[in-house]
């Protein structure tokens, strides 16, 4: 089958229903009834899985074959009510507990970013309060919009009020643009994130970036939450709230490349609005940052393989 035939799985993977266990499902969040500004996300899941068609087997840069070292399968979408916000939250929650029956960890493609706070609610059932490392340009500690506790804007404050995060290891990466008052700042420290803004990232380079990210991680089990707009809008037009002076993708992937030794417990990927899109940009940026996950997720080769025994 020509790869840009069939039904668009992540990468052409298996269906979870196919395999019936896995070590890691990729499922999508197609919601969007959160966001402040653009709307669309709800269309992301699908967009990105059919920019991904054209991923292949083996990663050179991790030296690791994602889908070779471990199960990793297409889980479809959860559903979330998109007229109840409340509703959809314990949608979101609901249906990342029972896609853990069936796999280990969980890849999400959102969607926008609240569904954040819902994912985090069964991570840290699990692990208990969990590093949140959080690519970003934007904080996502607002407290409330138009009297609202639960958007896009505010995932990370109700997680940390939650007590889900760990408030000595989680951190915001490629922040940068207008706030609405330096106040937001002091919230966001007393909350818990420690940031390495787009400004650091270029002034002081991609390596001690990474420096400051694994220091403040440190061993504990770690959550990792993209937001698309961390890139550039030149490296990802297809977005709600896009903001000048980003990372560029190639500093995202090296990135978390970076992070491959460290526990993680599950990530998503989220805010890709395709309606803004232009030639899959923004897609095929997301794609290869799921499958730079799923790579530092896999287990380490061992001394005499390759990591292909099961490709
Ligand atoms: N999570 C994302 N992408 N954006 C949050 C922006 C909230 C605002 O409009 O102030
Ligand atoms: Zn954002
Ligand atoms: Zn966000």
């Amino acid at each position: 089958m020509p790869r840009f035939a069939g039904i668009a799985t992540f990468a052409r993977l298996p269906r979870l229903d196919e395999v019936g266990r896995a070590d890691i499902a990729v499922a999508g969040v197609p919601f969007d009834s959160g966001v402040s500004y653009r709307p669309g996300a709800r269309f992301g899941p699908s967009h990105v899985r059919e920019a991904s068609r054209l991923l292949r087997p083996y990663n050179p840069a991790q030296d690791v074959f994602p889908f070779g070292a471990q199960q990793v399968a297409d889980a479809g979408d959860i559903v979330a009510n998109p007229f109840d916000l409340e509703a959809a939250v314990a949608d979101i929650e609901a249906g990342s507990r029972a896609l853990h029956d069936s796999a280990d960890r969980i890849v999400v493609i959102g969607g926008d970013h609240t569904i954040a706070l819902p994912l985090l609610r069964d991570i840290a059932a699990k692990h208990g309060p969990v590093a949140v490392l959080h690519f970003d340009a934007h904080l996502d500690t607002w407290d409330t919009y138009f009297g609202a506790p639960i958007t896009h804007g505010t995932p990370f404050r109700r997680a940390s009020e939650e007590g889900l995060i760990d408030l000595t290891a989680s951190m915001h990466v490629g922040t940068r643009g207008p706030l609405y008052d330096k106040q937001d700042l002091v919230d966001d420290e007393r909350l818990g994130f420690a940031v390495v803004t787009s400004e650091f990232v270029e002034e002081h380079g991609v390596a001690a970036a990474i420096e400051r990210m694994r220091a403040r991680i440190g061993d504990a089990p770690l959550y990792i939450s993209i937001d698309i707009d961390v890139l550039d809008p030149s490296h990802a037009p297809g977005t709600g709230t896009p903001e000048a002076g980003g990372l560029t993708s190639r500093e995202l992937l090296r990135m978390l490349r970076a992070l491959s030794d460290l526990q993680i417990v599950g990530a998503d990927v989220v805010e890709v609005a395709p309606a803004y899109d232009h030639a899959q940009l923004t897609a095929i940026a997301a794609s290869h940052v799921v499958y730079e996950l799923l790579s530092a997720m896999a287990p380490a080769a061992d001394a005499s393989g390759d990591g292909s025994a099961n490709a």
